[in-house]
């Protein structure tokens, strides 16, 4: 895999270029405000509500999002997934100029066909490996969050320059930039969201907490024990993988977690990783998100309220409570 760093790129690459950030919510903000403090030149496009009022306040110009378009030549599309296809053909198609530049953060609309470009505009993804709020606490605090590159069109022959001097303005090149395909990440990003990072890692986490409180434990004990230090213990794997977290923690865990992890996540997991896979390469997951919104969500509001309504959440606001660590936390 191509590997970039600080050194690769120059912001010099996108020096007379305006760039339009379209949504100002976790990646627009994030984005921007490390951009900016780049010393590019940032607008910020948006329909009017929350976010146009923050990113005023946080010192931008703010536009509706066609004028936003005209007057930039780069245009970062960080607008929710679902919307970007609508907010496209009605207010930036009309408005982007040839040799513009259009990115995106993730590839779902234009690998799942949602979004097609005119052949005369570069298309390229930044995509940081990270939620927005972290890709600018790191920023702040001198570090990066890494980030993937890709070009779907490089109609100016520059696309490669402009995604790089981009990622090193949002901070990606201090921590590595690697280059790859709208179709891998798509694929990984989605895979990665659902079976681990979000969907594998609260499902796991929620099977502990009610084994616990069913087997009679107190609640609190089993949100210290499952949820709680499983920041701790990914700090160690993060840091230094799986070795560094078994060196760190006894050697009754280690012998544990290597004889009974195997057995939570046995066969059945896997199978339910490859259904999950192969629903996101056939294009199967996109069609039911896409139609999913076009009924107003009902399967995803009456599951976002259930999984608001889950004792460990009303547990781990009490818990989080007595712990000075997270009062000054937003939620
Ligand atoms: N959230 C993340 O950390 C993350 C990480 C990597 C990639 N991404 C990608 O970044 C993109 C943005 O996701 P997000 O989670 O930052 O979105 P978000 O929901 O946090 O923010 C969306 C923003 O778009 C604005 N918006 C909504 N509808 C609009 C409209 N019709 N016109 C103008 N503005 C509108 C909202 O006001 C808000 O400011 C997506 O492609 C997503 O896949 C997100
Ligand atoms: C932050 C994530 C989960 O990595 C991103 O992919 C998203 O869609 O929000
Ligand atoms: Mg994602
Ligand atoms: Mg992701």
């Amino acid at each position: 895999m191509q590997k970039y760093y600080e050194s690769d790129a120059k912001l010099g690459d996108l020096g007379n270029c305006r760039i339009a950030v379209i949504g100002y919510g976790s990646q627009g903000r994030g984005q921007a405000l490390n951009l900016r403090d780049s010393g590019l030149d940032v607008i910020i496009g948006l329909r009017p509500g929350k976010s146009w009022e923050k990113a005023s306040e946080d010192g931008f110009e703010v536009f509706d999002v066609a004028t936003a378009v005209d007057m930039a030549n780069v245009v970062m599309i960080l607008v929710p997934d679902e919307l970007q296809g609508d907010v496209y053909r009605a207010q930036i198609m009309p408005n982007i100029k040839e040799g513009d530049c259009v990115m995106f953060s993730h590839g779902f609309n234009i690998h799942y066909g949602q979004i097609v470009p005119p052949p005369t505009v570069d298309v390229i993804m930044v995509a940081p490996k990270g939620p927005g709020h972290m890709v600018r606490r790191v920023f702040t605090e001198g570090g990066g969050v890494p980030a993937l590159i890709a070009i779907h069109q490089d109609a100016t022959g520059k696309a490669r320059q402009i995604a790089l001097a981009y990622a090193k303005g949002i901070g990606a090149t201090r921590a590595v930039v690697l280059e790859t395909t709208f179709q891998e990440e798509t694929e990984t990003d989605l895979f990665g969201e659902q079976a681990v990072l979000c969907g594998g890692m609260t499902a796991l986490i929620q099977a502990g907490f009610e084994t616990l409180v069913d087997g009679g434990y107190a609640p609190e004990m089993a949100y210290l024990e499952v949820l709680h230090e499983c920041k701790l213990i990914i700090d160690l794997i993060h840091e230094g993988g799986f070795t560094k977290m078994r060196d760190s923690i006894s050697n009754t865990a280690e012998y544990g977690d290597l004889t009974r992890g195997p057995r939570v996540i046995g066969p059945e997991a896997y199978e339910a990783m490859e259904e999950i896979l192969t629903e996101i390469q056939n294009g199967e997951f996109a069609r039911e998100w896409l139609l999913e919104n076009q009924i107003n969500r009902p399967v995803f509001t009456a599951l976002k309220r259930q999984g608001e309504e889950l004792m460990i959440e009303s547990v781990g606001r009490e818990v989080r409570g007595l712990m000075p660590q997270f009062r000054n936390l937003s939620k």
